[in-house]
Formats: C-alpha cells, sequence, structure tokens
C-alpha cells in the first residue's frame, strides 16, 4: 500500500464503528466514486447486516497492514462523525492530506494538489487515482505484525525516538493537563479540502508561540509568528502559559542531552541559542498542542511538514491525561520495496511521558495517534489549581466561589499533546518560496527517495502540476540518450553536486499547498529545495569541527 492512499482509507476508517479489510475500504471507495463518507456509510451497513456472526479484534493498526479479511460487528457509534486526520498543526503539518495523487516518476515530489471542486459530484475512478496496490512479489517479505515497544530501550532499538517517562515533576505535569484542558475547549478542528469536500481533523489543535525565537532576544517574534497555514494566514498563535514555559525548558535539557548522545546530521540546525543558552543543544520557540477527548480522536498517518522546521528536525513531544498509542510506521524506499515491509510500532504514551522525535523520523517514518477499542481514564493525582476555572462538561469540577474552596478530583477522558518544535530562523515565513497562487509552499522530504531508483540521474529541479510534470518527464523519458540540453546538462550537473558533495541522502520538494484550502484549488507548483542557493543554513555541516551524517 502505498502512503497517499493511507489518506483516504484512513478518512473512511475514521468514519467506521469496525475496521474490514484495506481491500474492503478501496473496494467500497470504488463503489462510492472516491467518496469517503459514501464508503464509510456503506461499510457500516454492510457491519450491521453482519455484526451478529463476527466479532471485531481492535485497532486500526491490525488491519492496517496486514489486509485481513473484514471482521466486523456491531459497534457504538464514534464520538464524532467522519473525519480522518491531520492538519494537526498550524506548522509543520503531516504530509498526507495533501498528498492525493502520488508521483508516478522518480523526479515528482508528492503532489499536494487535491481535485477541484465542482458543483457536480465528479464520478472518481478510485483506481485510477490511487496506484493500485502492488501485487504480490514472491521476493517480498511478508507483512509483519504490528510490535508494542513497552519499554524506552525498546523504543531505541526500533524507531529513531526516544521515550522518556515522568518527565516533568508530578505537580507541574498535573498543572500543565489542568490549564491546557481549560484552554483546549476553545480550540479548532482543522479543516482542509480532499477530492470535493471540506473534512476536518478528528481532534481540537491549537498554536503556541514563545515570546522570542529563541536565537535572538527579538520580542516581536511572538507578534510576527503569524504562520502560513495550509495557504491562509492563522490568527495570531498563543503564548505559553506559565506551566507550559516551566515545562519546556526542562525538556530543552532533556532533549539537549539526547543530542548530546547522538550522531547529527548534517542539515540540522548549526546556529546557537542566543546568550545565556550556550549549554543549549536544542531551544522550542513554538508548540503545537492537541486534545484527544474520547478513544475515538485521532490524527492520522502523516510525518510533520517541514517548511519553517527544516530538514532533521526534532520534536519533543509531551502527553498529559489518557495513556493512548502512538504509532510509527516506516515507508520504505522505493528501492528497497521488493525486499522490505514495513513494520508498526505502537507506543503506550502515559500520562507525563515525552517522546522526542529525532532528526530522520519525519524523513523516514509517518505516525498516528489512532482510534482505540478501549481506553483507560486518566485519574489526576492533584485537584485542579485554584486559579483555574474549569467546567464540569470537562468532567472537572473547581468551585473557588466561597472561603472554604471545594474541588473534586472526576477522571478524564482527555488527552493532551504538546508537541515543541524550533522554527528556525533560515526558514523564516519571509524565506518561504511561493508558488504559482501567491501561497507559500510546504516543504516535504522524499520520504520514498525515488531519485535512488535511478541512480540519482534525473536532474529535473523543478515542475508547474502534475499533468505537465508527467508530460514532460515522459519526454525527457523518451529523450533519454538523446541530446541533451545546455539547461538539462547544467541542471543535472547541478543537481548531482549538491547530492553528493556532502553526501546527503535526501532531497526534500516545496510543493504548492493552496489546494487543500482555497476551495481545493491549487496550481501543483513544486521544486526541489537547494540548501545552499536558498541560502538556507547553518548546518551543522558547516560548523567547524562538527562531527555529522551527510
Ligand atoms: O498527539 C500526538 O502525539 C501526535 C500529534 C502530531 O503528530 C502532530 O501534532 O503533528
Ligand atoms: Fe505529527
Amino acid at each position: 500500500m502505498n502512503e497517499d492512499t493511507d489518506t483516504l482509507i484512513a478518512l473512511v476508517s475514521s468514519q467506521l464503528n469496525q475496521q474490514p479489510s484495506v481491500d474492503a475500504i478501496l473496494e467500497a471507495l470504488v463503489q462510492s466514486n472516491g467518496d469517503p463518507h459514501d464508503a464509510a456509510k456503506l461499510l457500516n451497513d454492510q457491519t450491521k447486516t453482519n455484526s451478529k456472526k463476527r466479532k471485531h479484534d481492535g485497532g486500526l493498526h491490525s488491519w492496517l497492514d496486514k489486509g485481513k479479511s473484514p471482521k466486523v460487528s456491531k459497534k457504538e457509534k464514534p464520538e464524532s462523525p467522519s473525519r480522518y486526520s491531520t492538519l494537526s498543526d498550524a506548522f509543520p503539518k503531516p504530509a498526507d492530506a495533501g498528498a492525493l495523487k502520488p508521483p508516478s516518476n522518480s523526479s515528482k515530489p508528492p503532489s499536494s494538489s487535491s481535485k477541484p471542486p465542482s458543483s457536480k459530484k465528479p464520478v472518481v475512478d478510485l483506481m485510477a487515482i490511487l496506484r493500485q496496490p502492488e501485487p504480490p512479489s514472491p521476493k517480498k517479505k511478508p507483512s509483519q505484525a504490528p510490535l508494542t515497544l513497552s519499554s524506552s530501550a525498546m523504543v531505541v532499538d526500533h524507531v529513531p525516538c526516544t521515550l522518556h517517562t515522568s518527565v516533568l515533576p508530578p505537580e507541574l505535569a498535573s498543572d500543565l493537563f489542568y490549564t491546557m484542558l481549560a484552554r483546549s475547549k476553545s480550540w479548532k478542528r482543522n479543516k482542509w479540502w480532499l477530492f470535493d469536500r471540506v473534512v476536518e481533523s478528528p481532534h481540537r489543535t491549537s498554536f503556541f508561540a514563545r515570546k522570542t525565537d529563541g536565537v535572538t532576544a527579538d520580542e516581536t517574534w511572538q507578534e510576527a509568528a503569524q504562520f502560513w497555514y495550509n495557504g491562509r494566514p492563522t490568527s495570531p498563535p498563543e503564548v505559553f502559559p506559565p506551566e507550559m514555559e516551566t515545562a519546556c525548558s526542562i525538556i530543552e535539557r532533556v532533549v539537549s542531552d539526547q543530542l548530546r548522545e547522538r550522531m547529527r546530521f548534517g542539515l540540522e540546525w548549526g546556529g546557537g541559542f542566543g546568550a545565556g543558552n550556550e549549554d543549549l543543544l536544542w531551544r522550542a520557540n513554538v508548540a503545537a498542542s492537541n486534545c484527544y477527548e474520547g478513544r475515538n480522536e485521532s490524527v492520522g498517518w502523516h510525518s510533520d511538514q517541514m517548511q519553517y522546521l527544516g530538514p532533521y528536525c526534532t520534536i519533543a513531544s509531551l502527553s498529559l491525561g489518557t495513556r493512548r498509542n502512538f504509532s510509527l510506521r516506516e515507508v520504505i524506499p522505493t528501492h528497497e520495496a521488493e525486499t522490505r515491509r514495513a513494520q508498526t510500532f505502537n507506543i503506550p504514551l502515559p500520562h507525563n511521558s515525552l517522546v522526542i522525535m529525532h532528526a530522520s523520523c519525519q524523513e523516514r517514518f509517518k505516525h498516528s495517534i489512532p482510534p482505540q477499542s478501549s481506553m483507560d481514564l486518566y485519574r489526576p493525582a492533584y485537584p485542579p489549581p485554584a486559579s483555574l476555572n474549569i467546567d464540569s462538561d470537562l468532567s472537572i469540577t473547581s468551585s473557588t466561589s466561597s472561603s472554604t474552596s471545594t474541588t473534586s478530583i472526576e477522571p478524564s477522558n482527555c488527552r493532551i499533546n504538546i508537541t515543541f518544535r524550533f522554527y528556525r530562523p533560515d526558514f523564516r515565513p519571509e524565506s518561504i518560496p511561493r508558488c504559482k497562487c501567491g501561497v507559500p509552499m510546504i516543504l516535504r522530504p522524499d520520504m520514498k527517495q525515488r531519485w535512488r531508483s535511478d541512480g540519482g540521474n534525473n536532474a529535473v529541479e523543478s515542475g508547474e502540476g502534475e499533468g505537465d510534470v508527467d508530460e514532460k518527464q515522459e519526454r525527457k523519458e523518451q529523450a533519454k540518450g538523446q541530446e541533451k540540453t545546455r539547461k538539462e546538462e547544467s541542471e543535472e550537473k547541478k543537481s548531482m553536486a549538491v547530492y553528493t558533495y556532502l553526501n546527503r541522502p535526501d532531497k526534500y520538494w516545496w510543493t504548492c499547498y493552496a489546494g487543500a484550502q482555497n476551495d481545493g484549488k491549487g496550481c501543483t507548483t513544486w521544486q526541489v529545495m537547494d540548501f545552499d542557493g536558498e541560502r538556507r543554513g547553518p548546518g551543522i555541516f558547516q560548523v567547524p569541527g562538527a562531527r555529522c551524517i551527510g
């Protein structure tokens, strides 16, 4: 199954009462002309019919990789209707939702275009849009069962992440949980275009920026952080509340200690962090926060967009409240697709735990918070801080109106997630290339490393839309061995130089993201990121004496 198909499958999946096989979902999508809502309805109707005979066997990951035969049974309705994932962040955005039309050759970037809307509902041959699942190859290894990584040691062994339990002082973790829970009432579900309709993320989200950028003392950072988001400017971010500031400085030290132990990648941020922070190898200057209420709220498979984070970013993800599974799955590069199968890893994240997604995680792995068939409630060990006025409809009651204030601690079905991130000064909004729609583009890694399949010989560095790219590419393929134009030759040399002289294994694409908003209309412009040509840096490779990969 290719990564882009996941988007649609997960969209259907998030609307299902039971999870059938991937094949069944694809079949339903085809029958429904590619309409995820209709496909979900079809499958749910089938479930009702079959419910007496069949039994459900658990979470998203148990079927997503395996493609088992349908196992369905009658179940309670999901708490929120419809809706697949992500775009949780007003920032590094999951790549999937905009990646509906996968590239068909080695030089084309993952497309960010959605199908333009029309007044009539188009008849969509889904299989014509999505790549067909690859036929089983005799060489291909059988798919592997999901593996639960139940300890920090297991996490390190399998994924480019580290797990840190009890990371904050318990009372601070509790205060931060209550603070964010109270704020989460006003957070929004992200919306974006998928095919011809608007879809909503199945969780609420918000975005925070620190007072300064963490590099200079520039206090205009907060105010200036009006980041573009899905092709639109966002409302100003919230300021880190005091509990979050304290938590952030603890987490910065945990992350920096980890980085001291790790081999760094050349394109990671190689600059400093301002006076007084010389001992820090990592800082956060923004945070995305998510609230998942109940076991059905989720975020689908994605990797975080990099337009402000830059390549090989480090993301520190704090979990508060109910324990949920954090799932990771490697994207197998095209040149290894015949010999290796991806495995899904599940990391149970308890209250007050930190997962650090280290450099290369966004390049190699997708992550998700899948819906769960059951979930333990979180029972806070401390009452809410007296300063907070948390409403009873969030299951927490706090009364401070009289001198003898009473507070009852109620169990909660919410998980709060805070992903602390560092927006790099060399990826400031004003430095982000714009597409033909005039909207800043998004940056995504070539997760499938398609350029390797042609030995790195492909010279195409930019394009203007799916059809055009296909056509140009086809013409280029046909012209192989024939005379190259001088321009092509020099582009090719440049491309090779960029990727060989520093032995950088990855390509990154700037792509139009306007299609996810803007009524589904995007221009599909794309270009390869040229780190040096775009005057990015310093990367670690530019720091004298630094040891790094690439
Ligand atoms: O809730 C989580 O742990 C993951 C959130 C996430 O992936 C995101 O905000 O990009
Ligand atoms: Fe993410």
